[in-house]
């Protein structure tokens, strides 16, 4: 006798514009283009909601990712949801989408948040979050650190990069006069820089209390990147962690700080692995969005608060977006995630709009 299949999966295409593009030295982000996913199981109707919103040169592309949700559907409606999740194979936002709802279907199903059902017990009120500043002029830099900082944000995460690194160290340095001391700055140079760059960039980052780079060299640099280390800024790799993995990053001693991105590394699951696995090491971690609607957005906040002690984390990203998947119930709150503490996700009304 075979069992009756207990899940259904469906999916739907979206497609989310950016107010302005985010500029950053490996391109240019104008739209977020993915697939919300939502799974019912059969016995009581119970729903999760998951997204997998693919973004080149860090996920598979958007064709693969919605093969690896049809082949997804396909296994969960003959098969069960441990084979449907390994049915994606390598796609990494595919996989986000469908450990994503299926997580949200337990957690709301046992009434218990997200964050809680990574972190059993665990009550946490908050996040702290940066705003994110696209690679734009000196004054449009000025303006948004401005406008940032009045609205309560503590840290500011500037893109760098796509200029000569004199430029950046201006840019910077104004945007710092227009903040003052009190605020944390950190640059994320998407790997734009060669080794002599970056020297120059971190010694004048320095001198203007920049906290953090960010991928100052291309992810292959392991060496280069453990050199840049003690100068006076953290070194965090964002990239080089997807290229290396977290045991090669310890063993060449290549970073201060790991940014995790739940939709690189293949779900929320993976992430919370991966973080533990990063702060047991001594490395500090940080969570990030890869600019993604409000379901993946929320699954990251979830992650940021089961996780002890986080540095301002990359989750503020939903104000770049001119439309979003429905309404977002992470409160921004004096530069803080106002964490949901509804069931699951916390996530409503993102199937019906
Ligand atoms: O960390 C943040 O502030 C937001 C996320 C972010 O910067 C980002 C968004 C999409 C793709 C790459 C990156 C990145 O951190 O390099
Ligand atoms: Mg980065």
């Amino acid at each position: 006798m075979t069992d009756e299949p207990a899940f259904d999966l469906e999916y739907r295409p979206f497609s989310l514009p950016l107010t302005t593009p985010l500029e950053t030295a490996s391109g240019s982000i104008g739209s977020r283009d993915g697939f919300l996913v939502r799974i019912t199981r059969h016995s009581d109707g119970a729903v999760g909601y998951g997204e997998a919103t693919p973004l080149p040169g860090w996920t598979e592309s958007h064709e693969n990712c919605a093969a690896a949700l049809e082949r997804a559907q396909r296994t969960i409606r003959t098969r069960n949801a441990r084979e449907a999740l390994a049915a994606v194979d390598e796609a990494v936002a595919a996989r986000h989408g469908v450990s994503l709802a299926l997580a949200d279907l337990e957690a709301s199903s046992e009434s218990t948040p997200l964050y809680r059902y990574f972190s059993p017990n665990s009550l946490v009120a908050r996040v702290p979050v940066n705003t994110t500043i696209g690679d734009r002029s000196v004054d449009e830099s000025v303006t948004a650190a401005r406008r940032a900082v009045d609205r309560g944000f503590g840290c500011c995460k500037l893109k760098v990069g796509r200029r000569s690194v004199d430029e950046d160290i201006e840019r910077v340095r104004r945007v710092r006069e227009a903040v003052g001391p009190g605020v944390e700055l950190r640059a994320d140079a998407n790997g734009a820089w060669s080794y002599d760059e970056a020297v120059s960039a971190i010694e004048a980052f320095a001198d203007i209390d920049v906290s953090i780079v960010e991928q100052p060299l291309p992810a292959g640099a392991l060496e280069g990147h453990a050199e840049l280390r003690g100068n006076g800024v953290a070194i965090a790799l964002d990239e080089g962690l997807l290229e290396h993995g977290v045991d090669a990053i310890c063993e060449a001693q290549a970073a201060d700080v790991v940014a995790i991105k739940p939709m690189a590394l293949g779900g929320l699951d993976i992430a919370q692995q991966v973080t533990a696995w990063i702060a047991e090491l001594d490395i500090t971690p940080l969570v990030t969005t890869t600019i993604d609607g409000v379901v993946a957005r929320t699954g990251a906040t979830h992650l940021a608060a089961s996780i002890p002690n986080l540095p301002a984390c990359g989750l503020a990203t939903g104000e770049l977006l001119a439309e979003d998947l429905g309404r977002d119930p992470v409160l921004l709150e004096n530069g803080s995630a106002v964490v949901p503490q509804a069931k699951g996700l916390g996530v409503e009304g993102v199937w019906e709009e």
